[in-house]
């Protein structure tokens, strides 16, 4: 799916947050977007995903103006304790969306646990998601999003909160869906390094208020992202650099 924002701008009140945000996503693109806190990341996330009115200008997704949640869209947020049910088992989480489909019982649980088993969880589909860590909720609420196999991915700071390690793994998890499935992503970070080592391209937005982009660049990486040889390229630390200027100002 192709997204494109159209001079964008939003404000709450008297207060103007993003302004004259003009930007195409390709067909499959991981696009990652970073900025300091406040200057509005979850908000373009939120009106790309029709949950809030663009104020100015427009959201499209493949040339259709958005003005509800576009179908073939998922959304992952930070805050995944919050967004799985605890009431449900970890299968019955993530077999949730597919009802919408109209799939009958076994389908559903029968695709769920091919999802689990592909974010590296066979077997905990019975548990609920109060007895799982943090990353493995975490990959539960990517399994979620991926269940029916959206064409549109929105993820607002997913790994944030999770430990270095767990952080990786889900990172590199993140890439192996993007390169299999071909899927649009806009992933929100506020890490510089995570920006460069996911995404195709790397879009800074200056802080609040009225925030707009302030570099827009491709990441040209070259091999295979690999978490210690990639980080360690030349290539790669001259990105990270020039990212970590443009959010600083400087
Ligand atoms: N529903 C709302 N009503 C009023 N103001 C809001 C609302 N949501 C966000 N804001 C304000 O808009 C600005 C941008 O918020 P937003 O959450 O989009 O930024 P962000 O870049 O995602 O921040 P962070 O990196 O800290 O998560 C902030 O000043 C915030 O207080």
């Amino acid at each position: 799916m192709t997204l494109r924002l159209d001079s964008l701008g939003q404000r709450y009140g008297d207060q103007r947050v993003l302004h004259d945000i003009t930007l195409t996503v390709p067909d499959g693109q991981l696009l990652c977007v970073v900025g300091p806190s406040g200057c509005g990341k979850s908000t373009l996330l939120r009106t790309v995903a029709g949950l809030q009115p663009a104020r100015e200008g427009t959201v499209t997704v493949d040339g259709t103006p958005v003005t509800g949640v576009p179908d073939q869209l998922a959304v992952v947020f930070q805050d995944y304790g919050r967004s799985l049910f605890p009431w449900l088992t970890v299968r019955d989480n993530v077999a949730l969306p597919l009802r919408r489909r109209g799939l009958a019982r076994a389908e559903r649980r029968a695709e769920a646990e091919r999802i689990l088993e592909r974010v590296g969880l066979d077997g905990a589909g019975r548990r609920h998601p109060w007895q799982l860590s943090g990353g493995m909720q975490q990959r539960v609420a990517i399994a979620r999003a991926l269940v029916c196999r959206p064409s549109l991915l929105l993820m607002d700071e997913p790994f944030g909160s999770l430990d270095a390690q767990t952080r990786e793994d889900l990172e590199d998890l993140l890439l192996e869906v993007h390169r299999t499935d071909g899927t649009t992503i806009v992933f929100v970070t506020h890490d510089i390094d995570e920006s460069v080592y996911v995404g195709d391209r790397v879009v800074v937005l200056s802080p609040a208020p009225a925030s707009r982009i302030v570099l827009d660049l491709p990441v040209e990486l070259p091999g295979g992202r690999d978490q210690i040889a990639t980080r360690g390229l030349p290539e790669f630390v001259a990105l990270r650099a020039e990212v970590g200027r443009a959010v600083r100002g400087s």
